[in-house]
């Protein structure tokens, strides 16, 4: 069926491309800054993503300083080794042979908060599941992640930080809630796999295993070869 809001071919393999070749960049930043014009560009595309009962949570601090990123790295090593010492042995090497973060080399960083004192959208939808409001934040960020790919601007999210630490950093009210670390720039190229996967971590599960019929505990009728 050939729905009237369809958009041609060439657009919707473009918009399957940039979710399928979408990573998450720890690495490779080229020092180019992010021009402002395509900032906005990828912060209105944020913009534009579903909220609960329109609420549009989601605040963004746009951090190009030298200073501030600096700063967020100390965080990150301070919470990285004590993320690595939760691991043991051979796991614990691994772990530590990670790149895990790129805060000092990407450009262009956005913090993303989640203003869950804000009253607009009236509790519509939030009376039964409040944190919808996070929810909300994370498609912002993801509507800015797949519009960078298609921008060719990597993008890598940091959540090996103590929110606290990095909400006092960059004078967040404490009723605010830290959604992520997103450190941005060009990359020359994008890889085919996730980096955990190509670097032994973890493994994407088949899309089969995941779904379910009718009820959870029901498999749905589709092999992987038929996906
Ligand atoms: C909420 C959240 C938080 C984090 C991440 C993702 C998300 C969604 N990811 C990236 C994550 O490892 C990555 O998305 C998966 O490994 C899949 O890879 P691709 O995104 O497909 O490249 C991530 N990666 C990393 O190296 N350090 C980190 O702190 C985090 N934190």
């Amino acid at each position: 069926m050939q729905s009237g809001g369809a958009f041609s071919l060439s657009e919707t393999e473009a918009v399957y491309r940039a979710i399928r070749e979408r990573r998450d960049v720890r690495s490779g930043f080229l020092p180019d800054a992010v021009e402002e014009a395509v900032l906005l560009r990828l912060l209105r595309a944020a913009h534009c993503a579903p909220s609960v009962g329109l609420m549009q949570p989601a605040r963004f601090i746009v951090v190009r300083s030298h200073e501030t990123r600096s700063a967020v790295h100390q965080l990150f090593l301070e919470a990285n080794r004590a993320a690595a010492a939760a691991y043991h042995d051979e796991q614990q090497e691994l772990y530590r042979s990670l790149r895990l973060e790129g805060l000092l080399q990407a450009p262009l960083h956005l913090c993303v908060v989640c203003d869950e004192t804000s009253t607009q959208g009236h509790g519509l939808g939030r009376h039964t599941m409040p944190q919808t409001s996070i929810y909300s934040t994370v498609c912002a960020i993801q509507n800015l992640w797949l519009a960078a790919r298609a921008e060719g601007i990597g993008v890598g999210w940091v959540s090996i930080l103590d929110p606290a630490a990095l909400k006092n950093l960059l004078h967040v009210p404490p009723e605010m809630e830290l959604i992520a670390w997103l450190c941005l720039g060009y990359v020359e190229q994008f890889a085919p796999l996730p980096d955990l996967e190509r670097d032994g971590w973890e493994q994407r599960r088949p899309l089969a295993s995941l779904l379910r019929s009718e009820f959870f505990d029901r498999p749905y009728p589709v092999t992987e070869e038929e996906l």
